[in-house]
């Protein structure tokens, strides 16, 4: 008979685990960075870490990953911080991931299929995987999260790692908190944690991964909607007030499509925080802000290759995404602030309507006995 969950846990945490994070943009090195300071210190993992790079040639014509070994830097998405000399950047995907027991995602959304495709019977079942990449794909079937895609490509179990957690706030040393949502096996759960806990950054599991996922995946929308608060200077009333419907609607899709989800979810670091760092601080609102700036007039795609150097946005296409799945079930009346974003960001409204709209109260009557909005 098998051993039960937790037993397959204990006797696997015996062996070193190896680590390989797959993506090395400014979370992705960032991360390499906690994680390469755990495995020196800890008994349970290899030394060693290695970082699946997308080669890219620099304007110096040397390729990055050659240079990040050897300056110990991610010249271009994390400048001025060494990652530890543990960390082996890796632009060969299939040699990267070869003999690891451990893959931490962390790519924009956008490119997690195709590198999933590439793992395809490269990775052995008991590999344990976590994402840290928030957003969702959206399949004929209907939205499918990152984690998932994950899990039923490669067969493997997939955690999830959300928080407030802008990057170069982690780099620098200042404490944030995360949250890692888990399905069953609460011992894989602490093994994550472990990884990633420093002691500035605190982390704390949760049963939800769903929850956890949903959160770090829409608040990115409700950044998008502050940085044209910000831009058309309404005030941080309004910005409070679109943060506040934001996180109800964030709530209400979170549970309409899994009602699983869990209320408490949204009051840890991957919910509220979340979504108050980013509007605040994160790039989708400033990239936002300088659309609105704009009115409308400039692309959001001219907009983020000119202020975020190769950094990508994953709000704009998360609206569309949501828009998607929003229109075929005939939600959008449910979610005007989720609705009026993407409205917006394709230029069917100008950049002011997201007060106009945002502010009609959803009609409750359309979801049958919910309670959603309650
Ligand atoms: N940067 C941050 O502060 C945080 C980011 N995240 C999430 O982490 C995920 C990854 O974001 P970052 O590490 O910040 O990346 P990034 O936005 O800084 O960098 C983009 C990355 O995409 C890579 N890339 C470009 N074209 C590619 C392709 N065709 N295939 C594969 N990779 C390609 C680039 O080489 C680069 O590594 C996103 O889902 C983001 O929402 C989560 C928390 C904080
Ligand atoms: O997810 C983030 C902080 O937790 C980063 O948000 P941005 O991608 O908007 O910078």
């Amino acid at each position: 008979m098998a051993p039960p969950p937790a037993a397959q846990g204990m006797s696997s945490s015996l062996r070193k685990s190896k680590v390989t994070v797959v993506g090395s943009g400014n979370w992705g090195s960032v991360a390499s960075r906690l994680i390469a300071s755990n495995t020196l210190r800890l008994d349970s993992f290899h030394d060693e870490v290695r970082m699946w790079v997308y080669e890219e040639k620099l304007p110096s014509g040397e390729k990055l990953t050659d240079v990040i070994n050897r300056e110990n830097e991610n010249v271009k998405y994390l400048p001025g911080f060494k990652l530890g000399k543990n960390v082996i950047a890796d632009p060969d995907l299939e040699h990267a991931v070869a003999d690891s027991d451990m893959l931490v995602f962390v790519t924009p959304h956008q490119f997690v299929e195709g590198i999933c495709k590439r793992l395809v019977g490269k990775v052995g079942k008991d590999v344990e995987a976590i994402s840290l990449i928030k957003g969702m794909e959206v399949k004929k079937e209907g939205p499918c999260m990152i984690s998932s895609l994950i899990s039923e490509q490669l067969g493997i179990n997939c955690c999830v790692l959300m928080g407030a957690n802008i990057a170069s706030e982690i780099a620098e040393g200042k404490f944030s908190e995360a949250t890692v949502g888990y399905r069953q096996n609460r011992v894989i759960a602490e093994k994550w944690v472990q990884l990633f806990t420093t002691p500035y950054f605190s982390v704390s599991p949760v049963q939800d991964v769903e929850g956890v996922e949903l959160c770090g995946t829409l608040k990115n929308v409700v950044a998008i909607a502050a940085g044209f608060v910000d831009g058309l200077e309404m005030g941080n009333n309004t910005k409070a007030a679109i943060m506040r419907i934001g996180l109800r609607e964030m709530k209400a899709f979170s549970k309409l499509l899994f009602p699983s989800v869990k209320d408490t979810t949204f009051f840890e670091s991957c919910g509220v925080a979340d979504l108050i760092t980013t509007c605040l601080g994160g790039r989708n609102r400033k990239v936002a802000e300088a659309f609105a700036k704009s009115g409308g007039k400039r692309s959001f795609d001219e907009l983020e290759a000119e202020m975020l150097q190769g950094q990508k946005l994953q709000g704009v296409s998360t609206a569309r995404e949501l828009y998607e799945v929003l229109s075929h079930r005939e939600w959008l009346e449910l979610f005007p602030l989720f609705t009026t974003v993407h409205e917006i960001s394709t230029g069917r409204l100008p950049p002011g309507a997201i007060v106009e709209y945002s502010e009609h109260k959803p009609n409750f009557s359309l979801v049958q006995g919910s309670a959603l909005y309650a």
